[in-house]
C-alpha cells in the first residue's frame, strides 16, 4: 500500500484496525521508525499511548505469540493481515488489563473493517480458545525463546550460558535513560529538578551521567529539554565516552555519527582541535546539527560530513577514531522490536562485510600513537570479537589497549555487554592504538 492512499485508509479505520496496518508494514519489510510516526498521527491523541503499547509489545512478543498461534490454526493461512490480527488478539489476552471480552470483540472487528470477515470466526475461536486453556498457554509464552530461530541458534552458540537471560532480557521494554549533559549540569542537580516535578528516577551505575526515569515520560516535556540539560542515551552506550584518550586539541573523527550521540558526548567533556562527524546518511545527519544545537554545543570546533567511510579521506592524520560501526542491533532489540521480523542472515553477513571495509579504511587515516575505539550495539560475535580477531590477524602496527572495566564479559579481544534487566542494552566495545609496524 502506497503512503497516501495509505494514510485515507487509516484515517478511517478504528484503532486495532490501524494497529493491524501497522503490524502488516512491519511484515512486509518496512521499519517501525519509518512508518510509526504517520500511523500515530492518525490516532486520536488520547489513544497514542495505547496505539504505542500494543504495537511495539505484539512486535517484542510476536515470536513467542507464534509459538501458542500455529498450533491453533488448525489450517495453514498465508494472510500476512490475519496473522497480524491474531497476534494483536493474544497480545492484548495475555499482556494487559484490557478485558477479554473487550479484547477479542474489538479485534475480530477490526479484522471485519479491514474487509477480512472471512478470518472473524477463526480468529474469535482461536482467542475464546485461549481463554479456556489460559494457564498452560501463558506458561507456554513465557518459556519461549521468542527469537526468529535463526537469530536464536547463532545467539545460542555465542552465549550457551547466558542465553536464558538474553531471550528473556530482550522481550522487556528497555528503560528510559538519560545522559546528563556534564557541561551544564550536574547529575545531582538535574535529579532536583526532576524530584521537583515528582519524577521518579534514580542514579545509573555505570556511567555517572546516567539517570533511569522510573516510568516513560515524554521527553519532550522532561525539565530542562530545551536548554539542552540532559540526552536520551543507553546507560551501556554512555560508556563509550570513559574508553576515549584525552581529546582536548585533538583531530578526532567519529566515523558513524548520526544521530550524534557519541559526538555530542565528547564535545560535553572535551574542547577538540577539530571534530569531524561523518556519516553517509545526509538525513541521520540533520539530526546531529539538531542535537548540537539543543545541547549548545554548536560553537565547538565541529565539521559534519555526508561521506562513505569506506572511501572518506582525512585531510591530516587522525589522533583519534570512534567507530560506532553499523550493525545487526541485535544488542537494541528491545528499543527496535520490528528488528526480530526484519533482519534476516543474509544481513548479518553483509554487515559484517560493511564494518570490515570501514574499520580497514579508517584505520589508514589514523596516526601513529593514535587510538580507534570499535563499538557495536551487537550481541553476536561475528560482529565483535571476531570482527577483531580478524582485525588483528592482519595488522602488525595495531595493539589492543585493554579495557580494565568490572562491566561487560572480557572476550578475547574487547568487551562485551549484554542487555541487562533494567539496565544497559548490549554493546561490544574494543580500543586499538596503532603503533609502528
Ligand atoms: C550505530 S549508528 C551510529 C550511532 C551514533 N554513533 C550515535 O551514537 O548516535 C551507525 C551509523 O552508521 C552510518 N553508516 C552506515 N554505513 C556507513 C558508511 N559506509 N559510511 C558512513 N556512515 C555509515 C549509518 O547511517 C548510521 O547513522
Amino acid at each position: 500500500m502506497k503512503s497516501s492512499s495509505n494514510q485515507r485508509q487509516m484515517l478511517k479505520h478504528d484503532l486495532r484496525a490501524k494497529i493491524i496496518l501497522t503490524l502488516n508494514q512491519i511484515q512486509e519489510g518496512e521499519s517501525l521508525s519509518s512508518v510509526l510516526e504517520q500511523q500515530l498521527m492518525s490516532v486520536n491523541e488520547r489513544d497514542r499511548g495505547l496505539f504505542h503499547e500494543l504495537t511495539l509489545g505484539t512486535l517484542r512478543q510476536w515470536y513467542a505469540l507464534k509459538t501458542i498461534a500455529l498450533p491453533l490454526i488448525k489450517h495453514p493461512i498465508d494472510n500476512n493481515v490475519f496473522h497480524a490480527g491474531l497476534y494483536l488478539g493474544l497480545y492484548q489476552l495475555i499482556y494487559t488489563r484490557i478485558p477479554a471480552h473487550a479484547a477479542i470483540s474489538e479485534t475480530v472487528q477490526a479484522i471485519k473493517q479491514l474487509n477480512l470477515d472471512h478470518f472473524s470466526p477463526v480468529i474469535n475461536a482461536i482467542l475464546r480458545e485461549y481463554t479456556r486453556n489460559e494457564d498452560s498457554f501463558k506458561q507456554t509464552v513465557q518459556d519461549a525463546h521468542g527469537l526468529p530461530s535463526w537469530l536464536y541458534k547463532r545467539l545460542k552458540n555465542n552465549w550457551p550460558e547466558h542465553i536464558q537471560d538474553i531471550c528473556q532480557n530482550l522481550r522487556l521494554a528497555a528503560p528510559i535513560t538519560l545522559r546528563v549533559n556534564h557541561s551544564a549540569i550536574s547529575r545531582n542537580e538535574y535529579l532536583a529538578f526532576l524530584a521537583k516535578e515528582n519524577i521518579d528516577a534514580t542514579t545509573g551505575m555505570l556511567s555517572d551521567q546516567a539517570i533511569h526515569l522510573s516510568t516513560p515520560y515524554p521527553i519532550t516535556k522532561l525539565p530542562g529539554f530545551n536548554e539542552g540539560l540532559f540526552s536520551v542515551q543507553d546507560e551501556h552506550a554512555q560508556l563509550c565516552q570513559t574508553l576515549q584518550p584525552q581529546l582536548d586539541d585533538k583531530l578526532v573523527i567519529d566515523a558513524c555519527a548520526a544521530p550524534g550521540g557519541k559526538t555530542t558526548h565528547i564535545l560535553e567533556h572535551y574542547s577538540p582541535k577539530k571534530i569531524i562527524a561523518l556519516d553517509q546518511s545526509e538525513q541521520r545527519l540533520l539530526r546531529v546539527q539538531s542535537n548540537l544545537e539543543r545541547l549548545q554545543l554548536d560553537h565547538k570546533n565541529i565539521e559534519i560530513i555526508c561521506a562513505d567511510a569506506t572511501t572518506w579521506q582525512s585531510y591530516e592524520p587522525v589522533d583519534c577514531i570512534i567507530l560506532d560501526a553499523p550493525c545487526s542491533a541485535t544488542g537494541v532489540i528491545r528499543r527496535h522490536p520490528d528488528i526480530r521480523l526484519l533482519r534476516k542472515p543474509s544481513d548479518i553477513e553483509d554487515v559484517v562485510q560493511l564494518q570490515h571495509n570501514i574499520l580497514n579504511h579508517m584505520w589508514q587515516q589514523l596516526k601513529e600513537g593514535g587510538y580507534l575505539v570499535y563499538v557495536t550495539c551487537s550481541i553476536l560475535k561475528i560482529e565483535n570479537e571476531q570482527q577483531m580477531q580478524t582485525f588483528f590477524s592482519s595488522h602488525d602496527n595495531a595493539i589492543e589497549q585493554k579495557i580494565a572495566a568490572t562491566w561487560g564479559i572480557e572476550q578475547q579481544y574487547g568487551r562485551q555487554l549484554l542487555p541487562t534487566q533494567s539496565g544497559g542494552d548490549g554493546f561490544f566495545y574494543c580500543v586499538i592504538q596503532k603503533v609502528s609496524n
